[in-house]
């Protein structure tokens, strides 16, 4: 079987289209050694689409999720390569050609990003619905007041925290409920892509899977893209529509989760499923299907899911 990424496989789903192309992307860390961290990395990511992209620690997921959204930082370096996101109105933006202005419009309103620590970048000084209106504000000069606490209660709500909570601090919420006040931020202005980067890694078990399930659930509802960069296959297995694995800064297999999970065609693949004891069991669906005990009929997650300490 042939381990090389066929060309198919990185085409996006055939029946929704690209949102984005990346070509060849490489990014190079200038350092006294240069480190390759990205190497020739191109996939298309369809409308609506969640790619899962997987590989241990070091391959270069963030590098590639950070250099796409250009949040990248020298020492790093984009040393080739093309991003190119396909607007809904049919323009194509030359992500990389994009100047600070034109870049900074871009960001949140059609691509946005959550990141693992990004709980902790909400401003400590100010409440949360005043943090979500700046965003608002600064995108949509002329959205009147009631219009943009209107959208800062709605997306709260979409994301399981009582709109109440506009009027908090951060440090009033659990790390769950903060981390998901940026999910809300990250959908604010209706992106067409998020890039969630182990956006719920630093959180307890049920928490995460509550979280993970919402995500499933408003991507179906609101059809953004997502790319989903995770340590955990397993996880991964069970949200994504296709999974990209990485090796020393390469895509070295792209393929939707199923053929991944049934006839990976990478030896590097079939080492990480093996390297969960768990995917040799049955595999757990109940984030897409919703199928255990303990989940909400009505499909919502609540805030008494967080489990976590009130500070
Ligand atoms: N500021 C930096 N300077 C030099 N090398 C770096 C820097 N940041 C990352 N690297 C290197 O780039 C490579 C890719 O790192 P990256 O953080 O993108 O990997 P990752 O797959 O996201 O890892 P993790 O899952 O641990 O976050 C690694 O070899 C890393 O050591």
């Amino acid at each position: 079987m042939s381990t090389a990424l066929s060309v198919e496989n990185a085409a996006g789903p055939k029946n929704r289209g690209p949102v984005l192309t990346v070509t060849d992307l490489s990014v190079v860390y200038e350092t006294e050694h240069p480190v390759p961290a990205v190497k020739n990395a191109s996939f298309e990511l369809g409308r609506g689409e969640i790619l899962g992209l997987a590989g241990e620690s070091g391959c270069g997921k963030t590098t590639l999720a950070y250099a796409i959204n250009r949040l990248h930082q020298p020492p790093a370096r984009i040393s080739s390569g093309q991003v190119t996101f396909h607007d809904r109105d049919g323009q194509d933006i030359d992500l990389l050609a994009l100047e600070d202005e034109a870049l900074r419009r871009f960001r949140w309103s059609k691509l946005s990003m959550v990141f693992q620590g990004a709980m902790n970048a909400l401003n400590p000084v100010r409440t949360i619905g005043n943090q979500l209106d700046d965003t608002l504000r600064a995108h949509n000069p002329t959205l009147r007041k009631a219009a943009r606490q209107d959208r800062c209660a709605e997306v709260l709500t979409l994301v399981g925290v009582d709109p109440k909570r506009l009027r908090s601090y951060p440090h009033e919420l659990s790390g769950g409920m903060r981390q998901r006040v940026m999910i809300a931020m990250a959908m604010l202005l209706e992106p067409q892509v998020m890039i969630m980067d182990e956006p719920t890694t630093a959180l307890d078990v049920v928490v995460q899977r509550d979280i993970l399930r919402e995500i499933v659930r408003l991507k179906e509802e609101l059809n953004f893209a997502v790319i989903f960069i995770t340590h955990d296959l397993p996880l991964l297995l069970e949200i994504s529509d296709r999974i990209a694995v990485m090796l020393r800064g390469e895509i070295v297999e792209l393929d939707t989760a199923e053929a991944l999970y049934r006839s990976a065609a990478h030896p590097y693949t079939r080492k990480l499923l093996a390297s969960f004891p768990s995917l040799s069991g049955g595999r757990g669906a109940f984030i897409r299907s919703g199928d255990d005990a303990d989940f909400d009929r009505d499909n919502s997650f609540r805030e008494d899911h967080d489990f976590e300490e009130q500070p």
